[in-house]
């Protein structure tokens, strides 16, 4: 399994992003010390996703931070970014494995123990679990109210892969979630909307670290 040094995770979204370009938001969040960016824009025609990859890519490869692609295989292997994160309705695990290789990251949504066997068993990086929280940055199936600290819990205890939690997470809540056994924190809004972005992530980060050198003492993580 590869060793995922992660603890703020990134997804893009410029039109949650308060009138500022997607560029503008990953420069911001890599100078307040981010640990990975997903490319994600489902709104963005894939040329046009694929021109906005390379930029962000000229980026992040000066730097220790990972680049992940969400949903299209096809792009991560074309922009040769770190990785790629699956949905439940994109192509299977094996397939991006196939084609990317044991080298590159691949994350996967995983809602259900079946699902979470599976990634598992399919060779997967790591977990995005949620939403932790409500949020209004995607529709998502699981209840409007979320699968709370507590679904955390749970899925941490049925799986050994990394737990990336994701939605509705921001600096306030992020320490109870890595409490309660995730071992990163991904956001869409807390980072995109903030009014001052590197500032927003170095606290957010320095909180991170914190609640994880508490959860270490308490024997979770
Ligand atoms: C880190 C991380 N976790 C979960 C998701 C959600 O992925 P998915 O279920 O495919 O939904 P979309 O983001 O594609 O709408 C994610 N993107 N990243
Ligand atoms: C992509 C995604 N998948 C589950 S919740 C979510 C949105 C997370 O956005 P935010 O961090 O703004 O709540
Ligand atoms: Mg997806």
């Amino acid at each position: 399994m590869k060793k995922l040094n992660w603890d703020l995770y990134l997804i893009t979204e410029e039109k949650l992003s308060a009138g500022r370009s997607t560029l503008e938001v990953v420069r911001e969040a890599v100078d307040g010390g981010v640990d990975v960016i997903q490319l994600r824009e489902k709104n963005l025609p894939l040329r046009e996703r694929f021109r906005l990859g390379q930029e962000i890519k000229k980026i992040t490869e000066q730097t220790d931070i990972d680049f992940i692609v969400n949903d299209r295989v096809d792009l991560a292997l074309a922009l040769d970014a770190d990785g790629v994160h699956l949905g439940q309705s994109d192509l299977p695990l094996i397939e991006a494995r196939r084609i990317l290789g044991e080298d590159k990251i691949i994350g996967i949504s995983g809602h259900t123990f079946k699902e979470i066997e599976l990634a598992e068993r399919d060779g997967a990086d790591y977990l995005g679990v949620g939403a932790v929280f409500s949020t209004d940055s995607k529709q998502v199936d699981s209840s409007k109210d979320g699968i709370g600290p507590a679904g955390i819990t749970k899925i941490s205890e049925k799986s050994n892969l990394p737990i990336i939690a994701i939605g509705g997470l921001n600096k306030d809540n992020c320490c109870q979630v890595i409490e309660s056994g995730a071992d990163t924190i991904s956001v869409i809004s807390a980072i995109t909307k903030a009014a001052n972005i590197s500032e927003e992530t170095k606290i957010f980060k320095d909180r991170i670290i914190s609640a994880k050198r508490g959860a270490i003492k308490n024997g979770i993580n």
